[in-house]
This record gives structure tokens, sequence and C-alpha cells, in this order.
């Protein structure tokens, strides 16, 4: 039988509902016990699974111990809890379940409507005898159906499903029901052999209605083999099981059959008894094989007492059952009606009519020997069907699994893609970095400025408005280097850069032209301004103090030259002429100041010098 699947570790009422699952064919009465325990704990814990589970063991206990309409109920049940949890397998085995209630309420072609369309699903989500389960429904409707050929096949298949879990009973269900079909093909001897392994399985269950069933077939086969007097112990048996705790069971189980069989065995008293008990329960055989069957047991019955011309009509009188459109008759007691008619007619000293009941034994014979033969093909072709239809299942799903393997990679691919590109993309913003900015100070390099400048002077003087460029060249730096060193003259111009970062306008530019010296582009400014602005400067850098161990620097200067765009230069070339021109003239008159003015003479200009 199927497990829950593996949930480790299981909860207190899933294990429960496991251990009733595993008793479903072995102990009716301990089963419905564990399932009733499992399911109050299941609502206690609000355990879904669990829940499921145990209405799922329930409802299918159900089928065979209450009404079918109370067992689809259960079922249903069982079937929204698996359905809450995406659970297909516990899924499915409801929806087969409540198949098999609607065949248990006659609802034959409409089970078989409901159950089909699961058959594929079932192939791939199902394993042995859970498979086993759901063919052996389909099977049961098509039996009912009267369809033997297909009936033997899905049996067939469900056992070669089902056999090799050998666990837990389910396969003696499997056996008693391929018995019963190979008996409506007439193969007694195959069916006996599959009904004496029920048997021989069944002593190690605790199942009597199964065992009934198991007693029933075999007392059949033994008739149909002509050896009836070995099924006597069988009838004895049977009639010694105790009820069911529904009063189903052994006690309403096919008495016609025990009766005839008693007959046959030479006992007519058991088979009077026994035919009365049948016709007492009358009413409720409405199976049309056990009323035709009883019907011949009581014309047995009167042959016995010597009332052959009784016997004779009596048989006839049931010829009617023959001819009803729906008589759904199998051919099986077709053949025993028309052989026992024949018999009486033989007996009576009427040649013609046995002859005629036996043309027509005959040609029901013909026609179960034809159905046998197609229940053989139709069972090696719907192996092949199935073996396709699961191929074709694997292969969907294989093919499944390679595009959802082949996407992922793809998306490992795409991943790995759009990190190189990032790297890139940081590579290539470190290195544009690195060809416009200056590696010590951070500030633009003389490159930037011959791409910027000409932009920002062509605005500017769109916009009629200046722009004033400072040169900038720190005052003996030389000595710096060679009185404190190389890496002391890297923090000053380190510092220096800083200076020009914190103390301009956010509009103003400031570059690194190389060595110490440096520009600032200051937009909208009057050379006038920006002589201010720098000025400003260079009292800032001179506040600023350095110490090295080899001593301090304090009062470091600058000098500056300072033009604009709007009076002195046009281009940019000469701006940054006449800006370096000035600043030339600055370090002439003595460093330490900003020069804003073209002097002839380029005499130190004292407004704007900083001493
Ligand atoms: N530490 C350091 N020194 C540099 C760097 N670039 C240029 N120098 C040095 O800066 C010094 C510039 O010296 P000079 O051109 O003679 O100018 P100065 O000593 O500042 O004299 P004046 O400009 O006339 O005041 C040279 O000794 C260069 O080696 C640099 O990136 N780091």
């Amino acid at each position: 039988m199927p497990q829950p699947p593996e949930h480790p570790p299981a909860s207190p009422a899933l294990a429960t509902a496991r251990r009733a699952w595993k008793l479903l064919y072995q102990d009716s009465t301990r089963c419905i016990a564990l399932a009733d325990q499992a399911l109050a704990r299941a609502l206690e814990d609000r355990d879904t699974l669990a829940e499921g589970w145990a209405r799922l063991v329930r409802g299918l206990h159900l089928i065979w111990y209450s009404t079918p309409q109370t067992a689809a109920h259960e079922l249903g049940q069982a079937e929204a809890c698996f359905a809450a949890l995406g659970n297909r397998p516990g899924h499915l085995l409801a929806e087969v379940g409540i198949a098999r209630c609607l065949w248990r309420d006659a609802k034959y072609q409409e089970s078989l409507e409901r159950i089909l369309p699961l058959r594929a699903e079932g192939l791939q989500v199902l394993k042995r005898d859970e498979l086993g389960m759901l063919l052996n429904v389909i099977a049961g409707c098509y039996s009912s159906l009267g369809e033997s050929e297909q009936a033997f096949a899905y049996m067939y298949q469900a056992l070669h499903e089902a056999k090799p879990t050998r666990s837990n009973g389910f396969e003696v269900v499997l056996y008693c029901n391929l018995a019963h079909e190979l008996i409506q093909l007439g193969d007694f001897h195959q069916a006996l052999a599959y009904v004496e392994q029920g048997i021989a399985r069944s002593h190690q269950l605790r199942n009597p209605r199964l065992l009934s069933v198991l007693l029933i077939n075999r007392i059949i086969c033994l008739m149909g083999l002509d050896r009836a007097p070995e099924a006597l112990p069988d009838v004895k048996q049977l009639l010694d099981l105790p009820a069911d705790e529904t009063g189903r069971g052994p006690t309403n189980a096919h008495f016609e059959t025990m009766a005839l069989a008693a007959l046959r065995a030479g006992d007519p008293t058991l088979g009077r008894e026994l035919a009365a008990r049948a016709r007492g329960n009358c009413p409720e055989v409405d199976v049309p094989d056990e009323a035709l069957t009883l019907v011949v047991a009581e014309a047995e019955v009167l042959r016995a007492d010597a009332k052959l011309a009784e016997a004779a009509q009596h048989l006839q009188r049931a010829e009617s059952m023959l001819h009803a459109a729906d008589a759904g008759l199998s051919l099986r007691v077709r053949c025993l009606y028309h052989a026992a008619l024949a018999d009486a007619c033989q007996q009576l000293g009427e040649p013609d009519r046995a002859l005629a009941a036996l043309r027509e034994w005959q040609r029901c014979h013909v026609a179960r020997g034809h159905q046998a033969s197609r229940a053989r093909y139709q069972a090696a072709s719907l192996q092949t069907e199935l073996r396709r239809l699961q191929q074709h299942l694997d292969e969907t799903e294989a093919r499944r699994r390679a595009t959802e393997k082949a996407r992922a990679e793809l998306e490992a691919i795409n991943q790995q893609l759009s990190q190189k590109i990032d790297e890139v993309e940081a590579l290539k913003s470190r290195l544009e970095r690195q060809a416009t900015r200056d590696f010590l100070t951070g500030l633009f390099n003389r490159r930037h400025l011959n791409d910027v400048m000409p932009q920002m002077l062509a605005f500017a003087q769109r916009e009629g408005q200046p722009l004033a460029v400072a040169i900038i060249d720190l005052d003996h730096f030389k000595s710096v280097n060679d009185r404190h060193g190389h890496v002391a003259g890297d923090t000053l111009l380190a510092a220096f850069g800083a200076l020009l970062n914190e103390n301009t306008r956010q509009s103003d530019v400031a570059f690194r032209f190389g060595g110490e010296e440096f520009c600032l582009l200051m937009p909208g400014s009057s050379a006038e301004l920006a002589q201010r602005k720098v000025l400003k400067l260079l009292q800032a850098w001179r506040r600023r103090a350095f110490h090295f161990e080899t001593g301090s620097l304090a009062a470091n200067t600058f000098s500056a030259g300072v033009a604009d765009s709007s009076s002195e230069a046009e281009s940019v070339e000469s701006l940054l002429k006449v800006a370096d021109d000035r600043l030339l003239e600055a370090k002439r008159n003595g460093r330490n100041q900003v020069q804003s003015q073209t002097t002839p003479d380029a005499a130190p200009q004292p407004n704007v010098s900083v001493g």
C-alpha cells in the first residue's frame, strides 16, 4: 500500500495514520481504530497532512464497511487536505477512492470516466501498489461493465505493478480480482491458481471479507472444473466465518453459489438450506449473475427432489432475464444456465429442447473462448500502451529537466556576464578617472584642462561673462624636497590640492599642471575678483604648518598670475599665456604674491603681495 511521504520526523498523528494505512488490507478492525485515533489527533494538532492520510484510510475502509456516499464524503475531505498541501500522490489516491465509491454505487461508467484521465499522472506520481490500486479500480469498472478483456488486462497490469511490494495484503485483493476475471473468461485452471495464492497469503491477514470472496471464487473454480466435492469444505468454512461489524461480509455472501456447490457435491440438505437462505436475501440480491445462479440452484434442488418438470419450468421462467436489454449477465452464468436447462430437459426426455439449450450453451462457450483470447491480447497491448505512455512521460520529464538545467545554466552565465560588465564598468571609470585626474592631489590634470577649458571659455563668451584663470606655483619647492625629502614634498602637494578643493566655489575647477604648478579656472570671475580669491588662498596656505622628522615647515608661499577672458585674451592659449606671464612676473618680483596686471617694468605690486 502507498506510504505517506517521508517527512522526517513524522508527527504523532501522521505516524498513527501510517500504521493504519499499512493495516488497510491486513486487519480492517485495527486499521479503522488507528485511523480514527490519527484523525482525532490530527484535528487537535491542526496537522493537515496527517488529517489527509487518516481520512484517506477511513474513506477507503468505509467503501466496504459503510455506504459509498459516506466513504466519498470522507475521501472528498482527504482530497481537500492534500490539495491544500499540493500533495499529488495523496490527492490522486483520494480521487481513486472516490472513483471506487462511484463503482460501489453501481455507477460504473461514471467511475470509469472519472478515473481514466488520472491514468497518465498516476503512472508518474504513484508507485507500485499505489499504481496497482488505480489500475484495479479501472479494472473493476470494466469488469462490471461486462468488458472482461479490458478488466483482465488492467487487473493483470495492476498485479504486475503491485506484486513486488508484497507487504500489506493488497496483492491478495488483486489475486482475488484477477481470479474473478479469469472465471468470467472461463479459465478456471488459471483462476484457481491465483485463488490458491491469495488464500495462502490471506492466512497471514485478518480480513474475513477478503477471505470470503476468495473462498467463493475457489468454489466457482472447483465447480467449473467439475470438482464440486472439493468445494464443500470451503462452503463450510465460509459459513463459519464471523460476520463483520456492519453485518455485510460472509453472512450476506453468495449463498446461491454455495447452494449450487453443496448440491453438486452431493449434499442436497445443505444445498436446499442455502438456496432458501439466498432466496431469503433475495430483495437485496440485485446482481443479475447472482439472481440467475440462484434460479439454477433452485432448479437443482427441485431435481434433487426428483421434480424434473418443475425444475425445467423454473429455469424456463427465468429465460426472460437473459433477454433483458441491460441483462448484465456474464457469459459464465449464461453457460451455467443453458447447461442446467439442457440437463433438465434431457432428464425429462425432451431431446429437442435439450439440444436447443446445448446449442445456446455452445454459443456462449465459444464467445467466452473468444473473449478469453481477446483478453490476453488486450493485456499484452495494454502493457505496451502503458509502457509507451510511461516512456512518453519520462521523455517529457527529461526534456523539462533539460530545459530547466539549460535555463539555470543560462542564468548563471548571465549573472557572470553582468558581474563582468560591472567589473569592466568599474575598471573603465577607474581608468577614466586616472586619465583625467592627478593621482597625488586628486585634482584634474592638464589633459583634462585641455579638454574642458575651450568649452568653458566658449560658454563664458556666449553668456558675456568673464572666465578667470589663475596659474599658481609653489615657491621654493625644490628646497622642500631637498631639505625634507620627496615624501615631504608630496605631502605638501597633496595638502595644497586639498586646500584648493576646500576653498574654491563649486563652479571653480582646479587642476594640477604638473610639478608644483596648479591652475584654477573661475567662471564668472573677473581678474580682479580672481586675484582676491587667490590672495585668500595664499593667506590660508601661509597659515598651514607641516612637521617632518627633518623639521617643521611654516609660512609657505606661492606665486600666482591671474588673467580673465573679458579684457585681455580671446583664446585659451592667449589666456593661459597671459596668466603664465604674470606668474613669471610674480616670481621675478620676489614671489609670495598674486599678479593680475602686466606691468612693463615688472615692478612688484604692493597691493597684492602678502608680506
Ligand atoms: N616631491 C615632489 N616634488 C616634485 C614633484 N614634481 C616636481 N617636483 C619638484 O619640484 C621642484 C620644482 O623646482 P623648481 O622648478 O626649481 O622651482 P622652485 O624650487 O619651486 O622654485 P621657484 O618656483 O622659482 O620658487 C623640483 O625639484 C621637482 O623635482 C612631485 O610630484 N613631488
